[in-house]
């Protein structure tokens, strides 16, 4: 039987102060602005909920709205994302900021990207904690990155294997071993 190992690898003290300097950058670039927080379930929860507070102790008024997609390649559905559920809020003439725990290959965000715009955002930025820019299959990049890392398969922080390991509060690198 398989046995799961997990390797101690971003700490919750590196994790508060990367959310604590992406929230000092996008509070620069939306100074006096209302800003709406996209949180894209389920991984982005915590990371969510941390920087709605990191920005608000930068006077960033937020409002926060949620959506559940998942993409998936087939014959029929190649390029599409399914909308599990759909934001409350109109989008339309906003500040939107994507929120997301980790961009992989990047084809979930792309078709985010595509479907949102034709809401007609004011403006649409993507912040993600955690970037595997060597799995990329597209040139998606976002506007806010936190860390940078290898490709790895990381959990915790709202991270899941198998929708278990998001409470860990730090994040660890998961292997599986005989
Ligand atoms: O760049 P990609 O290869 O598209 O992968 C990134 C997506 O994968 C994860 O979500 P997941 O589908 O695992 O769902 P979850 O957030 O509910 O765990 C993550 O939260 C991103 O949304
Ligand atoms: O490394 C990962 N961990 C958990 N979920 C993920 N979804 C894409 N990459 C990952």
């Amino acid at each position: 039987m398989k046995s799961r190992r997990i390797e101690p690898f971003i700490d919750e003290a590196t994790i508060a102060d990367t959310v604590e300097q992406l929230a000092a950058r996008i509070a620069e670039d939306f100074a006096g602005e209302p800003l709406l927080l996209l949180c894209i379930l389920s991984g982005s929860f915590i990371f969510t909920a941390d920087l709605a507070r990191a920005l608000a102790r930068h006077q960033i008024e937020v409002e926060v709205d949620f959506m559940k997609v998942s993409s998936y390649e087939g014959e029929e559905s190649s390029g599409t994302v399914k909308v599990e559920f759909d934001m409350e809020r109109s989008i339309f003439q906003r500040n939107v900021l994507i929120v997301e725990d980790i961009i992989d290959t990047g084809r979930t965000l792309e078709h985010l990207l595509r479907l949102l715009q034709t809401r007609q955002p004011r403006e649409l930025r993507l912040c993600c904690l955690l970037d595997k820019p060597s799995r990329r299959i597209n040139g998606l990049n976002a506007h806010y990155v936190g860390i940078t890392i290898d490709d790895l398969f990381v959990v915790g922080y709202g991270l899941d294997y198998m929708h278990k390991l998001r409470e860990l509060p730090h994040i660890g690198i998961m292997s599986t071993e005989e």
